[in-house]
């Protein structure tokens, strides 16, 4: 059974070749990995901001908007959510000072 996750994740590829004029997803798709990367960043912020205001409301809101656009920045740059399930799932059980060392080298 998919998730709202997969279901949106699904959506966003459908607009990889729809209209940028008819579509924000298509739109925000055309101008390539680096905007989709820099309006990740701005939406990460405003969580932030919510975050640290304790502004519950704001945060879930924030948090969507960061999700949809790691979805987008994703499929920009071309990784699926199922690779990242498998990353977090290589992860789970392996302690975060483990997984840190690991990433050192
Ligand atoms: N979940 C979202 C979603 N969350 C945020 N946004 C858009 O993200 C934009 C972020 O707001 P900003 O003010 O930062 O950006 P902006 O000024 O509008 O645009 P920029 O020029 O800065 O890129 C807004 O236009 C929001 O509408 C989203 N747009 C689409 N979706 C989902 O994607 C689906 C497909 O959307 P379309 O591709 O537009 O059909 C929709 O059905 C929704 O489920």
């Amino acid at each position: 059974m998919s998730d709202i996750l997969d279901q949106l994740a699904a959506t966003i590829a459908t607009r990889r070749d729809a209209d940028p004029q008819a579509s924000y997803t298509a739109s925000l798709l055309a101008k390539g990995p680096a905007k989709c990367a820099e309006k990740f960043g701005e939406e990460a912020v405003e969580a932030i901001v919510a975050a640290a205001r304790g502004d519950r409301a704001a945060l879930t809101s924030e948090a969507a908007d960061v999700l949809y656009h790691l979805l987008v920045l994703l499929t920009a740059g071309g990784v699926t959510l199922d690779e990242v399930r498998a990353e977090l799932a290589r992860r789970e059980g392996v302690s975060g000072h483990a997984e840190k060392a690991a990433r050192k080298g």
